[in-house]
Parts: C-alpha cells; structure tokens; sequence
C-alpha cells in the first residue's frame, strides 16, 4: 500500500513538475514575445516619428547626438542660470587638477627608472619623488575643490529646474491636467530633474576632467614620440566610435525607460489617492498588476540597458587592450632599433594608459549623458510649453484699459452687470459635442443665481468658464465689464471666489487654509519666518465665527484654533466644517461673485442648515452669487431670484423660481421630482425673497 501510495505520489509531482515547466516556458514565451514587441514598438515609433529623409539623415549619428546635446545643454544653462562666480573656478579647479594628474606619470615614470637602473645620483631621485609628492597633492586639492562645486553646481541645476518646473506646470490651463495624470508629473518633477542634476554634478564633471587630461596626456605622448602617438589616437578614435553609437542607443533607451517610470507613478499615484475604493471594492490585485505590468516593462528595458552597457564594455575593453598590445609591440620594435631609451619607453606607456583610460571614461561618461540628454528632453519641454489659457501681456491690459474707458462712456450702465456671457461656447478638446453651446446670459448686483439641470447639461462648465479653467471656444465672457481672457489670474482670483461641494483644505493650520493665496504681511523676530499680523488673525476669527464655526468662546466644542492643523485635505475636519472653513475663505475676501458648487448635497440636514445660513451671510458680502445645484430646496432657502435651466449645453428656462415653478416647464418638473411645489406667492413681490428665506428647507 504504502509501496503504491509513493508511486502515485512521485508520479503527481512529476506531473505536476511537468506542467510547471510547461507553463515556465509559455510565461517565457510570451515575456520574450512582450520585450520584442516593446523594442520593436520603441524603434518603430522612432522611425514612424522621422520626417523627411532630409531631415532623418540630419537626425541621426553621431552629429546628431552632438547637436541634440548642445542644445540640451544650452537650454540647461539658460535655465539653471549659472553665474561666473561658480563656473570660472569650477573649470579652473578642473584643468588644474587635470594638469596636475598628468604630470603625476612623467615624475612617476622618472622615480622607476631611477628605481630599476639603480641609479646612484641622490639628487635626481629624489627631484622625481619631490616632483610626484607635490603635484599629487595639488592634484588631490584641486580634485577636491572641483568636486564641491560641480557638486553644488548640480544641487542648484536641480533646484532651478525643478522650481521652474513646478511653476510652469501650475501655470498651465485645466485641460493640459485632463491630460496628464498627476504622478505622471511628479515623475517628470522628481525622476527626470534628479538626473539632469547628476549630470552635472558627476557624468559632465567626470567627462571634461578626463577629457582635459586626455589633452594633456596626449601633449605628454607627442612630445615623447609621435609617431606612435598617432597611432594611438587612431586606436582611441576606433574605440570612441564605438562609444557614440552605443551613447547614440542608450539615449533612446533611457528616453522609453523615464517614460514608463512616469506611467508606472502616475498608476501609482491613483492607486494611494483612491486607496479607500480600491479597498472597498478589494482592488489592491488589479491595482498590484496594472502597476507590476508597466513596472515589470521599465525592469526589461533596464536588462537590455544592462547588456547593452555589458557588450559595450567588452568592445571597448578588448580594443583597449588590444590597442595596447600593439602599442607595446611598435615600443618594442622601436627600442631594438635604439630610437627610444628605456625611460622615454616607460614613460611613453605611462602616458598611453592614462590616455586610454581617460578616453574610456570619456566614452563611459558619454553614454551615460546621452541616456540623461533622453530624460531631461520631457523636462524641457514641460518648461517650455505656454499655456493655452494664460494671463494677457501688458501691452494688452493697455489696450484693454482704453478699451475698458471707451465701454464705460458708451454704455454708462454695465457697471451695474457683474457678469456677462455673450454667445459663449464652451467645447472640451476630446468631447465632439459643445458642453456650452451659444449662451447669452447676463447677472447683475444682487443677483442670486441657481444653474440647474440634469447631470451633463452643462453646469460645472459654465462654473469653469466663470472661473476661467477654461476659455471660451466661440464667444466671450466678461466680469464687471472686462473680458476674463484679458484678466490675470490674480485679478479673477481676488474677484470670484468658489465654494465646492467637497472642499480641499491643505494640510496646513486653519489660519493659513482661510488666507491660502494671501501674502503674509509680517514678520516675526523670534522663529525668523513670515506671518500674518494681528488685523488678519481677527479677521480670520470673525470669518470662521460668521460660517458658523466659531474658535473663540464656548460654542467652540472641537477647541479648535487658529493654529490648529487640518491634516491631509482637511481629513481631520468632518464635511460639514470643511465645507465652513471654505465659506470662511470666501467670507474674509468680499468677492464680487460668489461661486457656490453644489454647497450643500454631501451634508446632513443640520450641517446644511449650518452651512446655508453661513452661505447666506457669505453672499451679502457679494455683489452677486452664482449656484450650481442638483438639490432644489436650497434654491429657496438661499433666496435665489434667477433660475437658469440648462439641458444639453443651452438654456432651456430662466427666469424667477417661483414663476418657473408655476410654469410647468422643465424647472417646475425637476422640482416635483423633489417634492417641492410653488409658494403661491407673488414673484415678483419685492419682498418675497425675506418671506422665502425664512420657510423650511423644501
Ligand atoms: N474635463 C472635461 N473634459 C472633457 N469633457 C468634459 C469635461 N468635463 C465635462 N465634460 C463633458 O461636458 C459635458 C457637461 O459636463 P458638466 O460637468 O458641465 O455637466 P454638469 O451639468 O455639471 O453635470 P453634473 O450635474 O453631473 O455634475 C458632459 O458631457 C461631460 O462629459
């Protein structure tokens, strides 16, 4: 039994290695079919993307290479905008250095042979040691100095580029967001600037340190015997041939291996900022496999990197020593002829070493900034792009101004229209249809404004485009009678103020999330940091107390301060106090317009209560409120006197709630579908709206 028990078992597990094996060699067939299919695509794109055969021949080889990496360098320097002050004595310290190394081989070179001719003279030893010991130490301190500053040198091209670059990319309109994952971007800010850093601070202060010592070396080896130098050189040109179209490779390699880094943390990214969902719905394997599988294609180009560094190495190397070989073959053939002493011998394959060990480093280095030249390229051109919504230039504001000047003595009423849309059309690039499509609007002072309509009608949008996240395709949109595309940011931001449905407060004290955008206007002595004085702090409690959220006396239950630190997007704070420290923020500012984004849908009925009434007293310090709302009850109890209904992207109904109400239209349809029916009052009651406010919520 127990005979037929193992042989049932052994024959399971040859089975089952079996199968194994089996499915091994499929995983393996299709990893290998994935990583060719990869590099297939990697120089396919490359091919598909090259234009004209004119223009391919200039973009490829070796001149190329140069060129690309010129202009990368050129832009680098524009943009880490490097001062004398740190290049002239980190070049100087380099050549120093360099000069210094390569005198090293000749006292070198002089002490052996004083050493293995068992030379009597004292002196000369002891001038070669002297001469060694001195320019060993010079070269050892000006190694050191060189690489302190190209070391610092490397810390403010990072820092330049980075900060540029986190500007630039806040600066650009929501759409380019719509477009680019947010870790796709850190990977661009993190990743991608931190080689651009390494370059300078180690592959370009390593290339042009063994670069100048190849000169001088090379100096040294024509001086001792030139014939043979010339050898050499052709030997290293050979060599650093290779190296170029290997640097040439790995550039394009390292360009598709930062880009799959950025894919990778963008999913990354998403999976942390969802993590609650992806736990809910139990994720984590889907999420684990999206990120593993674009993880796992960056860890197959890396091999072939890997190898291809490998094959490179052993090229080079064997040329090397090869080429050494028959360097030390013509030195002899030219000892027996006499034409060299043994001293010259000596030092002459001194000096051929440290020049081929100066043009391998070269060749190293190159490759190495060429794979960099491929990642810093994304970054230069996030620096440089313009956005397509951005402030108007100066020269505009001027026109504008008299244009502004012109409209007031023509039309002396606008000033009483606080926002006006004038056949606006508002189209999203990758949607076909318009989500606006030829709005006519105007509000005016003491407007309070309810947008409705079912979900995609269009309502958010019309709060961007009030916002300006996005330009109007067709048509225009203006604030107190200036155009919003001929305003800066700052000047839409000290005028229109938003109030989201689930606010985003910054991990920072309650103070600064109500003055976030407001420049500190003091300083303090005794930490050395900027704060805001005395006359904001009040104002600040004065505003947190009127949106309900008092942090002085005894209605303060959460002993809540100032100073008191929200967490990450206010994750401290329940809905409800969020949603009151935004309205605080609104409230310390007095806006112009009120923007209010579904204020009230993800509260309870006592925070909505709450929050309705600080709503309330929020938008008497407006000239006009505008709401976007799903939720018809508030429309009442904010007193809203102007409804405008919006179905796919065009107004369908506007006018007084409590006339559309009574008209049977799509207003009073939504509305019944909540349970809510007309006031019977008169609309247009001058006091209706005082009667409105103080009915219950439906
Ligand atoms: N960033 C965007 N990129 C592309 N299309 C968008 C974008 N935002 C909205 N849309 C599209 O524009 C249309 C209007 O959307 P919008 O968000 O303005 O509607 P809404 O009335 O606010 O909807 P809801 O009430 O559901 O929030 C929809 O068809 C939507 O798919």
């Amino acid at each position: 039994m127990k005979v037929t028990e193992s042989i049932v078992f052994f024959a399971r597990f040859v089975a089952r290695t079996i199968q194994q094996q089996h499915m091994k060699k499929q995983v393996g067939n299709v990893e290998r079919r994935r990583l060719r299919n990869l590099l297939k695509s990697l120089f396919t794109r490359k091919r598909e993307a090259a234009p004209s055969v004119d223009v391919r021949e200039e973009n490829s080889g070796i001149m190329a290479s140069i060129r690309k990496l010129k202009e990368s360098q050129q832009k680098l320097v524009r943009l880490v905008g490097y001062d004398s002050s740190l290049l002239v004595p980190a070049f100087s310290y380099l050549i120093g250095g360099a000069l210094f190394k390569s005198i090293i081989p000749h006292f070198y070179s002089a002490c052996i042979s004083c050493v293995a001719a068992g030379d009597v003279n004292r002196g000369k030893l002891l001038l070669a040691l002297g001469g060694l010991g001195l320019s060993s130490v010079l070269e050892a301190l000006f190694t050191g100095l060189r690489g302190a500053l190209f070391w610092i040198a490397g810390s403010r091209a990072n820092y330049n580029v980075r900060v540029k670059l986190h500007r630039n990319l806040l600066l650009q309109e929501a759409a380019f967001f719509d477009m680019n994952e947010t870790g796709f971007l850190m990977s661009r800010l993190n990743n991608d600037v931190n080689k651009i850093g390494q370059v300078i601070s180690y592959h370009v202060n390593v290339v042009l340190r063994q670069l100048a010592q190849f000169i001088f070396g090379s100096v040294f080896l024509m001086r001792i015997e030139p014939k043979l130098a010339m050898v050499a050189f052709a030997g290293i040109c050979i060599i650093a041939l290779v190296s170029m179209l290997y640097g040439d490779f790995s550039r394009v390699l390292a360009e598709k291996v930062q880009e799959l880094f950025a894919v990778s943390s963008a999913l990354a990214e998403t999976s942390f900022s969802m993590s609650e969902t992806v736990r809910a719905f139990d994720g984590v394997p889907t999420e684990t496999k999206k990120y593993e599988g674009s993880q796992y294609d960056a860890l197959q180009l890396e091999e072939v990197q890997a190898w291809a560094y490998g094959s490179h190495k052993f090229i080079s190397d064997t040329m090397q020593a090869a080429l050494q070989c028959l360097l030390l073959f013509c030195c002899w053939k030219i000892g027996r002829m006499g034409a060299l002493t043994a001293a010259q011998l000596t030092s002459f394959m001194f000096y051929t070493n440290f020049v081929l060990e100066s043009s391998n480093e070269v060749g190293d280095q190159w490759a190495k900034i060429q794979g960099a030249v491929g990642a810093s390229t994304n970054v230069f051109d996030l620096i440089s792009r313009t956005p397509e919504v951005n402030d108007p230039e100066s020269i505009r504001n001027l026109l504008l101004e008299v244009q502004g000047v012109y409209d007031v003595i023509n039309n002396p009423n606008s000033d009483n229209v606080v926002i006006k849309m004038k056949d606006m059309t508002v189209q999203y690039s990758t949607m076909e249809r318009a989500a606006l499509s030829n709005i006519n609007l105007e509000f005016v002072e003491n407007d309070r404004v309810a947008i409705v309509g079912r979900s995609g009608s269009g309502k958010t949008s019309m709060l961007r485009a009030i916002l300006r996240f996005y330009d109007p395709t067709t048509g225009s949109c203006s604030l107190e009678g200036q155009s919003l595309k001929e305003m800066t940011r700052s000047e839409i931001a000290s005028k229109i103020v938003v109030v989201e449905q689930e606010p985003h407060l910054f991990p920072m004290t309650l103070l600064d999330n109500v003055l976030y955008g407001i420049e500190k206007d003091c300083f303090d002595e005794e930490t050395g940091e900027e704060r805001y004085s005395e006359e904001y702090r009040e104002a600040v409690i004065e505003a947190l107390s009127l949106a309900g959220m008092p942090i002085t006396g005894e209605n303060n239950d959460l002993k809540l301060s100032l100073d008191t630190r929200v967490g990450d997007g206010g994750r401290t704070l329940s809905g409800g106090q969020r949603q009151r420290v935004a309205i605080a923020r609104a409230l310390v500012r007095y806006p112009s317009v009120l923007l209010l984004d579904e204020p009230t849908a993800a509260l309870d009925s006592k925070s909505e209560k709450l929050v309705v009434e600080a709503l309330n007293t929020a938008t008497e310090r407006t000239r006009c409120m505008l709401m976007v709302t799903h939720r018809l009850g508030v429309v009442r109890s904010l007193g809203v006197n102007k409804v405008v209904v919006l179905e796919q992207g065009e107004i369908v109904e506007m006018g007084h709630p409590e006339d559309l109400l009574r008209s049977g239209g799509v207003y009073s349809q939504l509305a019944a579908e909540q349970g809510i029916r007309s006031l019977g009052v008169d609309a247009t009651d001058t006091n209706g709206q005082e009667r409105n406010l103080s009915k219950p919520y439906l």
